[in-house]
């Protein structure tokens, strides 16, 4: 699906009743297949742009439109959140089958569905186990699943792996690309790390704050796979860099304001 994020901007009311620009003049696409990553200082809007991309925040002015969906019809997404998301009641197969069973899937092909996808995150034989009884990467992955069940259209990630610990961060960061690589879903992925957006990313927004704005867009050519090979280091490298100088004043003035 393509995604079209049409001159959006996001206003608050603060604490004391006045209005503060989160996000303005926001235009760009999420082309059909494409993996894009929004990073930015803290406080740039980088959840609220997600969450309005999402249906879980209404734009302030703006619109975004997802091409080939009827005018009567939602689109189908799939959202990963930082925080474990996963019903702590519910075994990883019945939480990985919940947005199916609330489409009315028949049983038989949620199990079907459910098998197809755990064994893409690697949670084969773990179908029985609570969240409380895997590690965060595994729960993750469920998490995945989960959002990978339901078939969407787009994918909604925001800051996925930023509680898990470095080593489990980078496991999953290419467990995910080779997941992307099955599904080819449309996807917009929130970080803060700039080695994350360079690994992941066809394409990385770079926002800048107060208000939250583009300040440039970044088209990652290298393989899709595999950058983080020796080969790549010199190429990696600069792209972070150039990522960190547009990053760099507004990460500062972020710190100073606490
Ligand atoms: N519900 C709200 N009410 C008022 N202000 C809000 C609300 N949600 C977000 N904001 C403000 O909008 C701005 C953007 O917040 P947002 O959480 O989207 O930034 P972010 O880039 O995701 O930050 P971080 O990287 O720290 O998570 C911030 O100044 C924040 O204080």
């Amino acid at each position: 699906m393509r995604i079209v994020i049409d001159g959006v901007e996001k206003r608050f009311k603060d604490t004391k009743g006045k209005e503060v620009t989160a996000l303005t003049n926001i235009n760009f696409v999420i082309e059909q297949q494409e993996f894009v990553v929004l990073v930015g200082p803290s406080g740039c809007g980088k959840s609220t742009l997600l969450n309005i991309v999402g249906g879980l925040l209404s734009p302030t002015e703006g619109s975004v439109y997802f091409e080939g969906i009827k005018e009567d019809k939602t689109p189908n997404l799939g959202i990963v959140f930082q925080e474990i998301a996963l019903f702590p009641w519910r075994t990883v197969y019945q939480n990985v089958v919940y947005g199916l069973e609330e489409r009315g899937v028949s049983k038989k092909e949620q199990r079907e569905i459910a098998k197809h996808y755990i064994d893409m995150v690697g949670l084969s034989g773990f179908e029985s186990a609570y969240p409380k009884q895997l590690s965060g990467g595994m729960r993750q992955r469920a998490g995945i699943a989960r959002a990978l069940a339901i078939q969407p259209d787009l994918l909604l990630m925001d800051e996925p792996f930023s509680a898990l610990d470095a080593q489990t961060r980078t496991l999953m960061q290419e467990e995910l690309l080779t997941i992307w690589n099955q599904t080819r879903l449309s996807t917009l992925y929130v970080t803060h790390n700039i080695d994350e957006a360079v690994y992941l990313a066809d394409r990385v927004i770079v926002l800048s704050r107060h208000p939250g704005q583009i300040k440039s867009i970044i088209h990652i050519d290298m393989p899709k796979i595999g950058r983080n090979q020796e080969q790549f280091r010199l190429q990696f490298d600069e792209y972070a860099d150039q990522i960190w100088q547009l990053i760099r004043h507004d990460a500062a003035e972020a710190l100073k304001e606490g």
